[in-house]
Formats: structure tokens, C-alpha cells, sequence
């Protein structure tokens, strides 16, 4: 289950008039854990995006596979359900995990990994809820178990912190540590700066364009953070505040 390294190669994107991404170089290591970092708006989502091709790039994109090409999970941002649908989470699973019909059942190939991935993400109880009924931090951890089937070798992660209670982190973190012990490449979209201090093995800084790139410890220093935080326009007073930890804010 090996991950890939993954490397950009002057990568640039542009929507309409706006150019999204100037220029970026980004290399993640194999079996890394890499947290991509920065303003609202400065273009993170966009890159994942382009890194699962959904996103009309110019410049190179290559994975390195350690040996055969192995699968790519991804776990978007938080996404809404209407609560009337009739979807549950045994549907939903099923819905990501397997190619007949939901309205079917869940294929029994399919159900002890289904089974297992809800228990690791403590929401096995619940398997028969409507997702339109869980709470946000509840379907955060759906959109993590449905990402372990089938294993990954790269997974890409946008926010996936963002809804989580204390015990959703710990099952976040949980899983963390059993991607990193298996060898799986993360790259990671993160707006809380002490988890990537903890938990990341590199960071980058992006807005718009690379900022900075290293190991937690040494680029996320205030200086940098500044630098990141207050080049970009729709940066203000309250964003520097609920985006820099509070250590950091009493620094700065
Ligand atoms: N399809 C699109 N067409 C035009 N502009 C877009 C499109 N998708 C995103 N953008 C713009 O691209 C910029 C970057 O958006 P993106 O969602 O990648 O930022 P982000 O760093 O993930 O932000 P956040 O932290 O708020 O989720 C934004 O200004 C956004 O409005």
C-alpha cells in the first residue's frame, strides 16, 4: 500500500480572467504526511483539485509510484445532505464503495469493510441514520470512513478537521497514524496550525503562489505566517485572529 511522491512542476490555473495558481513547484515525498496551509481563498481546494484532474492546468503533474499504480482517496470539504433525502449512511457508503445501484443493498463483498470502517470511526451505531441527519461533525467522519475503502496509497484531504468535536479529532489523528505506519502519502488542507505542527511532516504555504515549505517546526514561525496571512486582500483584523494560533497572536 506504498504511496506515490507527488510533484508539481510549474503548475498554473487559471478560471475565467483570474489566475488561481502562478507557478507552483511542489514535491511531497513518498509516505509523507504534507499540509498544504493558507488564506481563505488563496487557491488550496483549487490545487487539489487539479492534482485529481478536475481543473484545466497548464504545467506538470507526476506520481512516482513506488511499483503498480495503487488507488487515491479523497475526502472533500464538508458537504451538505437536505435532511429529507433518503439516503443513510449505509447507502452513502455504498454510493462510494461499490459500482450497483444503493437501491440494491450493499453488496455483501463489500460489507465487512464497510462494517470495519464505520467502526473505526466510531460511527457504527449510526449506520442506519439519514446523513441529512447527522450532525456536521458525524458526517466528517462518514466522509473519513468512506475514504479507507477500498485501502488507499494517496490521500488527499480538504479540511477534514473542520466539523470534528474533540473525539472526532482523536479518530482523525487515530487515523493519521495508521496512514503514516502504512506508508500512505497525505496531502492535507489544514486551517488549524497547532494540528499541523503536531501531526505534519512538511508544510507549505500557499497563496495563490508557494509562500514557504519546510518541516512545521521551522517555516511556521510568525514571521512567515504573517507574511501569508496579511499578503493576501480579503485578509483582515478577524481573520488574523481566528486563523494564527493563540500563541502566535500574542507574538505577533
Ligand atoms: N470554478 C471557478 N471559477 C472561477 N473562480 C473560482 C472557481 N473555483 C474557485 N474559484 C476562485 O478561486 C479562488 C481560490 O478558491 P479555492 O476554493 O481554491 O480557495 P481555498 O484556499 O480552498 O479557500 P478556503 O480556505 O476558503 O476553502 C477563489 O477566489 C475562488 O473564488
Amino acid at each position: 500500500m506504498t504511496g506515490p511522491s507527488v510533484d508539481m512542476r510549474q503548475v498554473r490555473l487559471t478560471l475565467g480572467q483570474t489566475r488561481i495558481l502562478h507557478d507552483i513547484n511542489l514535491h511531497v515525498p513518498a509516505g509523507s504526511i504534507h499540509a498544504l496551509i493558507g488564506p481563505n481563498g488563496a487557491g488550496k481546494s483549487s490545487l487539489i483539485k487539479t492534482l485529481m484532474g478536475q481543473m484545466p492546468h497548464q504545467g506538470a503533474l507526476t506520481l512516482t509510484w513506488p511499483a503498480q499504480p495503487g488507488v487515491i482517496g479523497y475526502v472533500p470539504q464538508a458537504l451538505e445532505f437536505d435532511r429529507t433525502l433518503p439516503m443513510t449512511v449505509n447507502d452513502f457508503m455504498g454510493v462510494m464503495t461499490q459500482r450497483r445501484p444503493a437501491f440494491f443493498g450493499l453488496s455483501s463483498r463489500n460489507t465487512q469493510a464497510i462494517d470495519d470502517a464505520l467502526t473505526r470511526v466510531g460511527m457504527h451505531h449510526k449506520r442506519r441514520r439519514r446523513m441529512g441527519a447527522l450532525s456536521g461533525g458525524e458526517r466528517q467522519r462518514i466522509m473519513l470512513a468512506q475514504a479507507l475503502i477500498p485501502a488507499p496509497a494517496l490521500l488527499v484531504l480538504d479540511e477534514p478537521m473542520a466539523a470534528l468535536d474533540e473525539a472526532g479529532v482523536a479518530v482523525f489523528e487515530d487515523l493519521l497514524g495508521y496512514w503514516r505506519n502504512s506508508g500512505v502519502t497525505v496531502l492535507w488542507v489544514e486551517h488549524d496550525l497547532d494540528a499541523v505542527r503536531r501531526l505534519a511532516d512538511r508544510v507549505t504555504g500557499l497563496n495563490h503562489r508557494i509562500v514557504f515549505e519546510g518541516e512545521p517546526a521551522k517555516v511556521l514561525s510568525t514571521e512567515q505566517l504573517l507574511a501569508l496571512f496579511s499578503a493576501h486582500p480579503r485578509i483582515n483584523a478577524h481573520d488574523v485572529a481566528t486563523v494564527l494560533p493563540a500563541q502566535t497572536r500574542v507574538a505577533a
